[in-house]
């Protein structure tokens, strides 16, 4: 235990949330444990672009932190319907979620804007969540970790550094799903990556946090936290309930 990365429970709410979830939200706030010193853990929600403000008075006094789940790469300009790293802390955001597998593949962003997202996220002082993950059919295909490589390579930044960007192994095949890799392959893919890390970034390679996502479950989560190369979980359905989500930041603790 001592020797391991302090975890992140990171929920993402998606496009999903209005001010009538907010009481779910306190709930979340009100029962993640102690504070950002004493809690074994950080927790985060990421909910949308409009709920930030009004996330943020939300769970003031909480550890929870409130992030946001994309940015452009830009700092300002003609780019309608878009959200800046700056406009995110601005409203109070400390991270945000960026390369998630429905952006690259909902609007086509490539390795290239994740890192220039990411570039952005670092010069407004947000952390970025960079997600990594395989296709089904990549995976079928023996291409699962020279995806994860190629995707890591070129998003993340020379700047990228421990305090500043975590990573998220999410393979798409497990979104939403309610299917997740074996043990053995979660662990693999999390022991490569850190492997890629060291070989990039050198010692600071060892302290990124490496998130697991993909239907992590109360009922999952225990096993998921038991492997030792990973630091915590990316949540999606579970974290938009209180109940589930506080579950599994409990399995997070009793490890
Ligand atoms: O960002 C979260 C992931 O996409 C996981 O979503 P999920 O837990 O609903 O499978």
């Amino acid at each position: 235990m001592a020797d391991r990365v302090r975890p992140l429970i990171a929920g993402n709410w998606k496009m999903n949330g209005t001010a009538a979830e907010l009481p779910e939200l306190k709930r979340i706030a009100d029962g993640v444990d102690g504070t950002r010193s004493s809690s074994p853990y950080d927790a985060l929600i990421c909910v949308p672009a409009t709920l930030i403000d009004r996330a943020i008075k939300t769970v003031v006094g909480s550890p929870l932190a409130i992030g946001g789940q994309d940015c452009h790469g830009a700092e300002s300009g003609a780019h309608t319907g878009d959200v800046s790293a700056a406009m995110l802390a601005d409203a109070g955001a400390t991270h945000v979620i960026v390369g998630h597998s429905e952006r690259r593949a909902d609007h086509g962003e490539t390795d290239i804007d994740v890192m220039d997202k990411t570039l952005a996220a670092h010069a407004q002082g947000l952390t970025a969540i960079v997600c990594v993950g395989e296709t089904r059919q990549e995976r079928e295909d023996g291409q699962a970790m020279d995806v994860v490589d190629t995707q890591l390579a070129g998003s993340l930044p020379k700047d990228a550094a421990p305090g500043n960007t975590v990573v998220a192994y999410e393979p798409v095949w497990a979104i939403g799903t309610g299917l997740t890799p074996s043990l053995l392959d979660i662990e693999a893919m999390h022991d490569h990556m850190r492997q890629r890390l060291r070989e990039r970034f050198g010692p600071a390679g060892a302290r990124f946090r490496l998130l697991y996502g993909g239907s992590v479950k109360p009922a999952n989560a225990g096993e998921i936290f038991g492997i030792s190369s990973v630091d915590g979980a990316l949540v999606g359905g579970a974290s938009l309930k209180s109940d589930d989500f506080l579950a599994i930041c409990a399995t997070v603790q009793a490890r």
